[in-house]
């Protein structure tokens, strides 16, 4: 049993570590965390403030034990499945794009600017408000942006990641405990679908299911974008999202001696891009599937025409193209063992003795030094 004084402690970490981050803030002239339609996007804490950083995840983590505690076991048990519902129609919807940032509007306009019925709009965006913090309603009926609906509302790529998560992901995730009852322990495509393997602390493909049966097919994540242009436009420009590890991969990895790199399975060519730009004697070579480097060549900023090129190419077919580099980003996990040692022996025919293949995925800390708001968030 808990000591009652629990809650006692978790309070006052709450009202200790919240003081340091607000000092810090006031003392800097940096703006307080705000959810209204003009707030920064992000706590203005910069990556070298560790300190502060600590406090925030403290806070944080103190806060969600708090409120579970608070909550009760009997409650904590009453899920809100429909939690998602709203955001997904107010994205499909395109809600959030019907006024601009700074003016209000009203379910009726709503209504006209998406065919939905006043009613039903209004069901949507309250759920939306209460449950997510999309938009505010502080005068009954008069409906403004928030800090989350004026994001999603500028800005495309943040926009579409939600999208696909909700529209690809989430259906899939839905199917999971389904396809495991329908095919356990698979390792086949057409029968998995991406999760984080706490165990292995490694993001990969941990036999747990449901993209296909979410799609009514048999067919792997893949080969169905193949068949749906729109969505894999959509998919593709989900790796477009700003992405720190590849960042490092810019500043940590030995480019400047190098000339040609392909990045295998490279989507729309973001990690090429950074480093054609970054480093101007690279040629880089994207692979991908065709309609995906069809996009990706449309998309790319004509100052790097002689430096990147995009190219349709198999990676379960063999490598023609010879380079110093072979880099791998986010590849792996999608696919069992046996499937990854076929994208590698692949290379074979093209490697040169001296030529590198670069794997770059997401790694976790054990579980024992992983606090449970970082752990939620990796899985
Ligand atoms: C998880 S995404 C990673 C994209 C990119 N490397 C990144 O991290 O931003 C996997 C990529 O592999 C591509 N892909 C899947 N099957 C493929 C295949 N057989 N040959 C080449 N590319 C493939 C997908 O189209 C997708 O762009």
């Amino acid at each position: 049993m808990a000591p009652t004084n629990r809650i006692i402690e978790l309070s006052s970490i709450i009202a200790r570590e919240t003081a340091v981050i607000n000092d810090f803030l006031v003392s800097n002239k940096l703006p307080g965390p705000s959810l209204d339609w003009d707030a920064t996007p992000t706590i203005p804490i910069p990556d070298d403030a560790t300190d502060i950083k600590a406090a925030r995840s403290a806070v944080i983590e103190a806060s969600t034990e708090l409120k579970a505690l608070l909550t009760g076991p009997r409650e904590l048990l009453r899920f809100q499945w429909t939690d998602f519902v709203s955001v997904k129609a107010v994205l499909r919807f395109d809600l959030d794009k019907s006024f601009p940032l700074k003016e209000s509007t009203s379910f009726e306009a709503m209504s006209r600017f998406s065919g939905l019925s006043a009613r039903n709009v209004r069901r949507v965006v309250r759920h939306a408000i209460i449950n997510h913090y999309f938009f505010q309603e502080n005068t009954p009926g008069i409906i403004t942006h928030s800090a989350l609906t004026a994001i999603l509302a500028s800005d495309e790529v943040m926009r579409n990641s939600l999208r696909v998560e909700l529209d690809e992901f989430w259906p899939a995730g839905v199917k999971m405990a389904d396809a495991m009852e329908r095919w356990p322990n698979s390792e086949e495509s057409n029968e998995t679908v991406r999760f984080f393997d706490l165990d292995a602390r490694v993001e990969r493909r941990l036999i747990s299911q449901g993209f296909a049966l979410a799609n009514n097919s048999n067919k792997g994540m893949f080969d169905i974008f193949v068949d749906n242009p729109e969505r894999a436009a959509r998919f593709g420009l989900y790796f477009s999202k700003p992405d720190q590890t590849a960042d490092g991969l810019l500043d940590d990895y030995p480019w400047a001696g190098l000339n040609t790199m392909v990045d295998v399975g490279g989507s729309h060519g973001s990690v090429a891009i950074g480093i054609a730009e970054r480093f101007p004697n690279m040629k880089c070579v994207v692979q991908d599937l065709p309609d995906t480097v069809a996009e990706g060549a449309s998309r790319l900023p004509a100052a790097l025409h002689g430096q990147v090129s995009f190219m349709a190419h198999d990676f379960f077919t063999e490598q023609t193209v010879s380079a110093d580099v072979y880099y791998f980003k986010s590849i792996f996990h999608n696919w069992a063992d046996k499937y990854c040692i076929k994208i590698l022996q692949s290379l074979v025919p093209a490697l040169r003795p001296d030529a590198k293949i670069v794997i770059h995925e997401r790694i976790l800390p054990g579980l024992e030094s992983l606090n449970t708001v970082d752990a939620r968030r990796a899985m």
